[in-house]
């Protein structure tokens, strides 16, 4: 009965799945005082994005696209899931060039991505596809002809394999505005005690001095992880990504591109 009561007081905390998350839980997860003190959920994005607005969860690094259906949020830690040039794993695949596109598939798993895609569509390569949201994995086999999709995480960095062209979204975000673009954030919907997040935010920083350990323990093929973590993901939450954030939130209200329900 004890044990019961003390989990309904954690810190639920929720994470996306995905390999770029790694060097951020590191640190969290070998932190006996604060496992004592959260629990940890990890699911793919959209879902994780999901449970933040509908409270099942305190905290979580989830897609910053969630922010304009929040009504409370506080971005918590220096930490993010950034890119200031090629993030790799956010990108639009096709057969064929941009311009001969008609179709786009949207990733079901992502919330930021496929709305910065709708961005791109409009204000940068100025093209009117067919939009079609997606709900499963086999989607990513219609990806073919004149349908490209967006797909994101570990599973875009396998498509990479597969697909002629590759349009990185965090570039060509880059090429429009001239700002680093951030994915995800570690977002309360609630204020957190602030020695909890002074020691979660420490504790983020951890992975970095152990990202050989994080690389053999993840055993990837599709693509060189140490290339990803230290070239391609962006981790640290600078001013230069908040003000590609607020322009990217601008954006989103202004095309209200937000799906209703997440
Ligand atoms: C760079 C990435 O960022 C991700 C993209 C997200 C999205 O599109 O909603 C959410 C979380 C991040 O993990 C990626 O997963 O490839």
């Amino acid at each position: 009965m004890h044990a019961k009561v003390k989990d309904l007081e954690k810190i639920k905390v929720g994470s996306v799945s995905y390999l770029n998350a790694r060097p951020l839980l590191y640190g969290l997860q070998r932190s006996e005082e604060l496992m004592l003190q959260m629990e940890l959920i990890e699911e793919f994005p959209s879902k994780i994005g999901g449970m933040l607005i509908d409270g099942s969860i305190d905290v979580g690094l989830v897609p910053v696209a969630v922010i304009p259906k929040m009504k409370e949020w506080h971005i918590i830690t220096d930490f993010c899931i950034g890119a200031t040039g090629d993030v790799a794993s956010v990108c639009l695949f096709s057969e064929v060039p941009i311009e001969q596109i008609d179709t786009v598939l949207l990733d079901y798993q992502s919330r930021t991505s496929v709305n910065l895609c709708k961005v791109l569509l409009k204000h940068h390569w100025k093209i009117q596809p067919r939009i079609v949201e997606t709900t499963g994995e086999d989607y990513r086999s219609q990806i073919t002809g004149t349908t490209a999709g967006v797909v994101i995480g570990d599973r875009a960095l396998e498509q990479r394999l597969v697909s002629s062209y590759i349009y990185d979204l965090a570039t060509e975000w880059r090429i429009m505005t001239g700002l680093p673009f951030m994915f995800a954030a570690w977002i309360a919907n609630k204020p957190l005690p602030p020695a909890f997040v002074d020691a979660f935010n420490q504790a983020n920083s951890i992975g970095f001095e152990h990202l050989q350990e994080i690389i053999a323990a993840n055993p990837f093929k599709a693509y060189d992880l140490h290339t990803y973590y230290t070239e391609n993901i962006s981790y640290d939450l600078t001013e230069e990504k908040r003000k590609g954030l607020l322009l990217f939130v601008e954006y989103l209200q202004k095309m209200e591109v937000l799906k209703p329900v997440m």
